[in-house]
């Protein structure tokens, strides 16, 4: 294929991302223009993530201006970004005392700032020091950018995004219906993983994915997965869990201790950038699976389907009909999701 159509390709596949049946209507609006001026910053943009992230970004026709930072290497990623001919005006940024540029005048900061897992380690092994990262980073948002939408993919997502929500709550600008945890991969992988296992078109498939973003805290619904397959049984799906869940863990240990994750995690997190610049642009019916602030369950953070709107979040969906086993699920994963929003609040309350 070549690299045009390849691109064609890849931004269709983007068009389809969303988990309800409303693709048409934001298929036709992402093609039509002009669209309105977006600022979108890639925080940790130099990084395993944010350098194929930023790439799908300025080939987003919905951004007019990239703004991209990190700590190191962010001038020679930027250059090289801004060279593609596409809307997006491209600005790198490198040093902390840049962060008011950086930031100001945003509509979605996206952060991938912070150290990936290498193998043998948990999510929360990189708790440490993520933490502090994307405590300082949520600061910078408060004070330059309160009314963006931030889509957090740091780790531990369980933690980091309750971490962020205090930080905004202490600055006075905490706004729930605009923290977003990015959990985009799990719903991709169980896409991906599902139409290998029941032979059915991959591009036609929809799964909701809902709990976290660690281990036995991501909870896929197959049973609510489209097209439905007859020819899955109970091992089946028990396999195909597993393998969602332990998704982030396959891709560590075949890195062999070269990081996580990133360039589908880059694939993932533009597709929910883009979900999300189309519900700030009034596209209707734009639903995706995020870890929010919610009351579907009697957790304070939890990731289901949300209909993204001009202010963010504009409905939290409920969990609809569970499978047993996914209900089993459900209450096997709220010990850990509990512990790790406890500790994230706790961090952010006492340093
Ligand atoms: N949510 C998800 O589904 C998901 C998926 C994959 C990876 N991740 C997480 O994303 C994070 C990044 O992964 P990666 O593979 O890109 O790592 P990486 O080490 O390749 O890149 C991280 C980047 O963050 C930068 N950085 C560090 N401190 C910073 C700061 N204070 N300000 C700005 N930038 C800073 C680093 O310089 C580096 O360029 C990890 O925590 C990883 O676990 C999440
Ligand atoms: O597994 C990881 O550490 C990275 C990420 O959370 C993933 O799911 O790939």
């Amino acid at each position: 294929m070549k690299a045009a159509a390849m691109l064609r390709s890849a931004g269709a596949a983007l068009r389809r991302s969303t988990t309800e049946p409303s693709r048409l209507v934001s298929r036709s609006c992402y093609s039509s223009g002009p669209h309105p001026e977006r600022k979108v910053v890639i925080l940790g943009a130099a990084g395993g993530i944010g350098q194929p992230l930023s790439l799908l970004m300025k080939l987003n026709p919905l951004v007019s201006s990239l703004s991209l930072y990190d700590i190191a290497n962010t001038p020679g990623v930027a250059a090289d970004v801004s060279h593609i001919n596409s809307r997006a005006q491209v600005a790198g940024y490198a040093g902390e005392e840049q962060l008011g540029q950086v930031l100001e005048g945003s509509d979605i900061v996206i952060i991938p700032a912070g150290v990936p897992r290498k193998p043998g380690m948990t999510r929360d092994d990189l708790f440490n020091i993520n933490a502090g990262i994307v405590k300082s980073l949520c600061v910078a948002i408060a004070k330059y950018c309160p009314n963006a939408l931030v889509n957090m993919i740091s780790n531990p997502v369980n933690s980091t995004v309750p971490i962020a929500a205090e930080v905004f709550k202490k600055a006075g600008t905490y706004d729930e219906k605009k923290l977003f945890g990015v959990t985009t991969l799990d719903v991709v992988r169980a896409k991906t993983f599902y139409a290998e296992k029941a032979k059915v078109p991959v591009a036609e498939v929809n799964v909701p994915v809902v709990g976290g973003h660690a281990g036995i805290t991501i909870l896929p619904l197959f049973s609510q997965a489209t097209p439905k397959s007859n020819s899955l049984g109970d091992e089946d799906i028990k396999a195909l869990t597993k393998r969602t869940q332990d998704g982030g863990t396959e891709v560590v240990e075949a890195k062999a201790g070269k990081g996580s994750a990133t360039l589908s995690m880059a694939y993932a997190g533009a597709v929910f950038a883009d979900a999300c610049l189309k519900g700030l642009n009034g596209v209707p019916d734009i639903v995706e699976c995020s870890y929010v602030q919610s009351t579907v369950t009697e957790l304070p953070f939890f990731a289901s389907k949300v209909r993204l709107g001009k202010n963010g979040v504009e409905e939290i969906l409920g969990l609809g009909p569970l499978s047993d086993y996914e209900k089993e699920g459900l209450e096997s994963l709220k010990t850990e999701l509990k512990s790790s929003i406890e500790k994230g609040v706790k961090f952010a309350n006492q340093s």
